[in-house]
């Protein structure tokens, strides 16, 4: 696929141009809804969207710029997402918690090259935040070279659940991770500490498409490789994953980064 500069590579990223664009995402584009999206043109499709209990008749109540995308496990496995802005990380939280998801993969800085890319969502220390109605509590917190993970306790009413925040932090934006296996790794043990239960994982970057849209393709690919698949259908994967949400798997890079994880690790390569 790599001869002749990506040749085939290039030409099969190509024909997933145009995959799901016809869906309509008349939620996104009503006026009450529009500050409620961080990219103009990175809107969830109505058909696919996440559905926020509504508020009363609140018009746009029910609204956030989120898709369910699906996974290995199940076809609605993933809720992805934008990086919350400041005026939609309450939306966030309730997002977290009506859906009963026990995982947060977040895949972007808050600050990159200067730009604000995802707001600060959640705690800087150990004392409780509220968003909205629902208090947010950083129990502990694990660093590594490439990767943090948070434990965090949120709290609504009388009830209280602990969710894991996987943040991976060395992801340059319309890039891909160096080495490349920095990002097998980061999904392994993501898998190894996920909660094995079937409540929807909430995976986001900045525009939630490109860096999520690798993630969510890698971790099925190499969930399809533990099961002993005899073919494992990247291009089958990102097209069905665009007719859920837009551009998921922003560039060739990505598309190729994709493969390159899995040849590493068929060939156990620096996968230590
Ligand atoms: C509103 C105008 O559109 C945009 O800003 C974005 C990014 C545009 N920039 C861009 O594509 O840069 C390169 C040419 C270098 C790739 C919004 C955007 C921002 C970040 C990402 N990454 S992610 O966070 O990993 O998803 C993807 C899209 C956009 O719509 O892109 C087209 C899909």
């Amino acid at each position: 696929m790599s001869a002749d500069s990506d040749f085939r590579f290039s030409e099969e990223f190509e024909e997933l141009k145009h995959v799901g664009r016809e869906q309509p995402c008349s939620a996104a584009d009503l006026p009450v809804n529009r500050p409620k999206n961080r990219f103009t043109n990175i809107l969830p499709y109505d058909h696919s969207r996440y559905k926020l209990q509504p508020v009363d008749d609140e018009e746009g109540s029910d609204y956030i710029n989120a898709n369910y995308v699906p996974g290995h496990n199940s076809p609605r496995e993933f809720i992805v997402t934008q990086g919350p802005l400041h005026c939609t990380r309450d939306d966030f939280w309730r997002m977290c918690w009506e859906s009963g998801s026990r995982a947060i993969v977040m895949l972007t800085r808050c600050v990159e090259k200067g730009r604000e890319k995802c707001d600060r969502y959640w705690p800087y220390d150990t004392r409780p935040v509220y968003y909205g109605d629902i208090a947010v509590t950083a129990l502990n917190e694990s660093r590594y070279p490439d990767w943090t993970v948070t434990e965090l306790m949120l709290c609504r009413g009388a009830e209280q659940r602990v969710l894991k925040h996987f943040h991976f932090t060395t992801w340059p934006d319309f890039g891909v991770p160096d080495p490349p296996t920095t990002l097998a790794r980061f999904v392994r043990a993501f898998r190894e500490r996920c909660p094995p239960d079937s409540r929807p994982v909430v995976v986001h970057c900045s525009a939630g498409v490109g860096r999520s849209g690798t993630f969510i393709t890698l971790d099925t690919a190499l969930q399809q490789l533990a099961n002993h698949a005899e073919f494992i259908d990247i291009f089958g994967m990102v097209h069905a994953m665009r007719r859920e949400r837009v551009w998921m798997v922003q560039t060739e890079q990505q598309y190729i980064c994709i493969h390159q994880c899995l040849v590493a690790v068929l060939e156990g390569q620096d996968m230590a």
